[in-house]
């Protein structure tokens, strides 16, 4: 037992001195010093009294600090009420988990009791490139310094609504404390405009210190019941808040002594205060200060994928139909880039087979202008690829050998939309002729309209000369260079037929050397060739052009003279040449004497065929050799007696 009471009477001794210890313990209330400490001090030394009467227990003391010293005594728990500026409250609260306020200032800043404050922006009344917000873009703002709520950052908030960003969208002029230094600079025109709390106007100018008509306020917003000038949207006054670890009683206590304050009681006056009411909303100012990115929100929110999605939907929405799209558009332009890939290794492909055929070829526009040429187009036409592109194909190379109507048998082919294929004689740059195969194919598209024509030209200069020595072969006497029989029996033939529409006659005249074949015995062949040879020439000066002079055998020629309708006139022609083929010929240094033999037969006269012509002029021929050669006779009708008794 006396143990127990030794213990209580231990614990009772305890209780008393621990009791006193715990009334001495100060309840701190730190106050935020925006201006020199004493007069802080001095001014909100008056609630530790009222806090002080209302709960004689407790000691109360204020204690007034900078921004960092507050910051500092909070962290190490030193406080128990803070009194600051609602932008610091929103910092403390985040930083160091400061209570919901307890109570919000009522301010006696134009004498009346305002809970609310707002920013003013203002310029000099004359100004008038400054009319709104936006006219301050590029211009220097006075403030009293960034960090400045009612100075700078509720300004800056309203700016930024719109779109003028500051600082970077002006110039920043900084005055420092108190506010009219701000509006000195813009009277003195060191500023375009000036941030002021709102009430410092008003202020100055019940002080004498400022004739408002001077200024112009700009975006003034009109508050029912806010009676001082505005620019910017209203703030709460200052928050007076509680730390986490206060004492929950304690508060409700304070809060209810700070309530009860009377606002023209001797200790609102001493405070230049009207009072506190109840505490306000300071979400708005915490929207300003992420906004305009002041701490606590000076560093960009840390998103979460949820954040994003949920804030950008629609945004997302349309990056991924537009990121889909581009990637379609990716897709599509790489398969159009293989196409023309392809295209394009299809087209050299083209153009190398265009190369090796060996013809040319020539792509021209439907009014044949040239737009591609191939390389083999330069050694049959002397014109270079790259000098014919633009010109008229059929001008570049017109020889004049065609006529019009050929041309416009050829257009009307191709313009029908067929192939026209032809021969043409064509002029080469250095001005020959040549012969050339050509080919037209129009180039249509799918509705059948012509777009392009292709010719493809080819060199046939050889050939048609070769074929023309083959025509001649088959038509002349190789030796003298005369008509052959074939030939002759054509013109005779024409010559027969033009007679007889004419009604005109012709004479066929056979003359055959006498005696050849000695000569070629005695002088060898080729000797007897010259001869053969000189006799043609001579044969040919002595009739017209028009007349043909053949040669049909060995030593056999025909003459056919035209439009010849008399014997005499026959015989005239054929004694001339009889004359003219006695005389004597110099060849291979022989001096050679012949004579011939000639048989004459006219139509109509003698025959009306060739057969019968040429049958009589050969048996007028025989009569003549039979009559001792060297002479000429006309075909008569008793030569065929004779000849039918021989
Ligand atoms: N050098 C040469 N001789 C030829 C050629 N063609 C034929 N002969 C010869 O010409 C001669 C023709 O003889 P003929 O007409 O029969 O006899 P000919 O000696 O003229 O006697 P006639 O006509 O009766 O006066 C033959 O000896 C043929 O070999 C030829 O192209 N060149």
């Amino acid at each position: 037992m006396s143990q127990f009471f030794r213990r209580l009477i231990a614990s009772i001794f305890l209780l008393g001195i621990t009791l006193p210890l715990l009334a001495a313990e100060p309840v701190r209330i730190g106050v935020l010093a925006f201006r020199p400490k004493p007069q802080t001090l001095a001014q909100w030394q008056p609630l530790a009294g009222v806090l002080q009467r209302a709960m004689p227990e407790r000691n109360f003391v204020v204690e007034a600090l900078d921004y960092p010293e507050l910051e500092a005594a909070i962290t190490r728990g030193e406080l128990d009420f803070v009194l600051t500026n609602p932008g610091h409250y929103v910092l403390l609260a985040h930083r160091n988990g400061l209570s919901a306020p307890l109570a919000t200032l009522i301010s006696k800043d134009s004498g009346q009791p305002l809970s609310d404050f707002g920013g003013v922006v203002f310029s000099l009344a004359q100004r008038a490139d400054i009319r709104t917000l936006t006219d301050l873009r590029g211009k220097t703002l006075a403030t009293i310094g960034t960090s400045s709520l009612g100075g700078y950052q509720m300004q800056a908030y309203e700016l930024t609504r719109k779109s003028v960003r500051l600082p970077q969208d002006a110039r920043i002029l900084t005055t420092g404390m108190p506010h009219d230094q701000v509006v000195a600079a813009v009277l003195a025109g060191r500023a375009d405009a000036g941030f002021v709390r709102s009430g410092v106007l008003e202020n100055m100018a019940s002080e004498g210190k400022l004739d408002l008509n001077r200024l112009k306020i700009l975006n003034r917003q009109d508050k029912p019941d806010f009676p001082l000038q505005v620019s910017t949207r209203l703030y709460p006054e200052w928050p007076f808040a509680s730390l986490p670890n206060t004492d929950k009683d304690l508060a409700r206590r304070v809060a209810a002594a700070l309530f009860v304050l009377e606002k023209d009681a001797a200790v609102t006056r001493a405070m230049a205060i009207h009072g506190f009411t109840v505490p306000a909303d300071y979400s708005p100012v915490e929207e300003l200060l992420r906004e305009l990115r002041q701490p606590p929100f000076e560093a960009a929110p840390a998103f979460t994928l949820q954040d994003v999605s949920a804030r950008y939907q629609w945004q997302i929405f349309a990056g991924v139909i537009a990121g889909g799209l581009i990637v379609l558009l990716a897709i599509r332009l790489v398969l159009v880039n293989r196409r023309l890939a392809a295209a394009r290794t299809r087209d050299h492909l083209l153009v190398s087979a265009l190369e090796a055929v060996g013809n040319g070829v020539v792509i021209t526009d439907t009014s044949a202008k040239i737009e591609w040429a191939n390389t083999a187009f330069e050694p049959l036409t002397g014109y270079k690829p790259e000098e014919a592109l633009g010109l008229r194909a059929s001008e570049l190379v017109k020889s004049g050998q065609q006529d019009q109507p050929f041309y416009a048998a050829m257009w009307s082919t191709i313009l029908r939309g067929e192939v026209w294929r032809g021969e043409v004689v064509n002029r080469r740059k250095d001005g020959s002729l040549y012969d050339e195969e050509l080919t037209i194919a129009p180039v249509k598209d799918e509705s059948g309209t012509i777009l392009h024509f292709v010719g493809i030209k080819h060199d046939i200069t050889e050939r048609k000369k070769t074929e023309e020595r083959i025509l001649h072969l088959a038509q002349y006497d190789v030796l003298t260079d005369l008509p052959n029989r074939a030939l002759l029996n054509d013109r005779l033939q024409q010559a027969i037929a033009a007679a007889r529409r004419d009604g005109t006659g012709l004479a066929l005249m056979l003359i055959d050397l006498d005696k050849f074949k000695p000569i070629n015995d005695t002088l060898g062949h080729d000797v007897g060739d010259l001869l053969l040879k000189e006799v043609a020439r001579r044969l040919r000066g002595c009739v017209r052009e028009s007349d043909t002079v053949a040669r049909i055998g060995g030593d056999e020629f025909v003459v056919l003279l035209r439009t010849v309708a008399h014997v005499p006139d026959a015989k005239a022609v054929a004694e001339k040449i009889r004359n003219t083929l006695n005389q004597p010929f110099e060849l291979a240094g022989h001096r050679l004497s012949i004579s011939s033999s000639t048989g004459i037969a006219l139509y109509p006269e003698h025959g009306s065929s060739e057969v019968e012509l040429s049958k009589n002029a050969d048996i007028a021929m025989y009569h003549a050799k039979e009559n001792g050669r060297d002479n000429v006779q006309a075909f008569q009708p008793e030569m065929l007696d004779g000849r039918d008794a021989a």
